[in-house]
C-alpha cells in the first residue's frame, strides 16, 4: 500500500517524474508528509533519492508531475519560490565555503520567513558550532561541517527540511548527537524529509520510510512495523 489517507498533507508529491538533461531519472514518485512528520527515503545506490529531493526544491533541469507545499502547487516554482515556502535543503556535500568562517558559513543563507531559530537557539542544539564561530570552514571535522549545514538552514526559518544523506561518513558519537537533534527538531514541530542509507539511523528518528527503486516510490512502512517488515525491506535494499 503506497498511499495513506493523511487529512492535508504539508507536502503531497504525485507522479513527480524527473530529468538530468536528457536523462530521465525520475519515473513517478508519489508521497506525502504530514505536518510534523519525519519521513525518509530509503534505497539503493543510484535509485533516485538524491534527485528527488533536489526535484522538489526546483534543482533538476526538467520535472513534470504535481508537488503542493501548504496547499500551493510548484512544479512551475524556482528554487528561490520553494525556499520563500518554508522548504530548506541540506546537501549531501553540505555546501560550507572553506575560505569563509563558521559564523559567515552561519549567517550566508538568507532569512526567508519569520520563526527562524536564533543564533543562540542553534548554538543550543549545536554547542560545537559556538566554540568555532571564528574558525575557517576548511578547519571543520566533517561532524562539524554537518551541524553548522544543518544549522544554518534552520536560521532561515524554513520549517519543511529536506535532509541528504547527513550521517554519511561520521563517527558513530556524532551520528547519535544529529540523531537526537532531529527528535529535538520534530518537537519542535519541524517537518523533515530524510535521505538515509543508514537504516538504522532511520529507524531511531522517523515515523514512516519510503523506499525508492528505480526513479519510484514502491513501497512504504510504518516505523512501528519497520522490525516485522524487515525481510521485505532486506529485499529492496539488499542489506
Ligand atoms: N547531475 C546529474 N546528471 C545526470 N545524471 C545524474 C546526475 N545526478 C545523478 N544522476 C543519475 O541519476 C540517478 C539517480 O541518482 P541519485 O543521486 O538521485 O540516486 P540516490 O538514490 O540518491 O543514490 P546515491 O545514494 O548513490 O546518491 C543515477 O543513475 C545517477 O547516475
Amino acid at each position: 500500500m503506497l498511499e495513506r489517507a493523511s487529512a492535508t498533507p504539508l507536502m503531497a508529491v504525485k507522479n513527480l517524474e524527473a530529468w538530468y538533461g536528457e536523462s530521465h531519472i525520475l519515473h513517478g514518485i508519489d508521497l506525502d508528509i504530514a505536518e510534523g512528520e519525519v519521513v525518509t527515503l530509503l534505497g539503493r545506490n543510484g535509485a533516485g533519492k538524491t534527485t528527488a529531493l533536489r526535484s522538489i526544491m526546483g534543482m533538476v533541469s526538467r520535472r513534470t508531475g504535481s508537488i503542493r507545499i501548504g496547499g500551493k502547487q510548484t512544479i512551475g516554482h524556482t528554487s528561490r519560490q520553494i525556499a520563500r515556502l518554508g522548504v530548506g535543503y541540506v546537501p549531501e556535500e553540505r555546501g560550507i565555503y572553506a575560505s569563509l568562517t563558521v559564523k559567515e558559513n552561519l549567517h550566508l543563507p538568507p532569512r526567508i520567513r519569520p520563526g527562524g531559530l536564533s543564533d543562540e537557539q542553534i548554538f543550543e542544539l549545536f554547542p560545537n558550532i559556538r566554540e568555532r564561530l571564528a574558525s575557517h570552514g576548511s578547519k571543520l571535522s566533517g561532524g562539524e561541517q554537518q551541524m553548522l549545514a544543518l544549522g544554518r538552514i534552520l536560521r532561515t526559518g524554513a520549517q519543511l527540511l529536506l535532509c541528504d544523506e547527513l550521517t554519511e561518513g561520521l563517527a558513530p558519537v556524532i551520528v547519535q548527537q544529529i540523531g537526537a537533534t532531529l527528535r529535538a527538531l520534530r518537537q519542535r514541530g519541524f517537518t523533515i524529509l530524510l535521505v538515509e542509507s543508514n537504516f538504522r539511523f532511520a529507524q531511531g528518528v522517523a515515523d514512516r520510510h519510503y523506499i525508492v527503486e528505480q526513479g519510484r516510490i514502491v513501497d512504504m512502512v510504518d516505523n512501528d512495523d519497520l522490525e516485522h517488515s524487515l525481510p521485505r525491506l532486506n529485499r529492496y535494499l539488499g542489506v
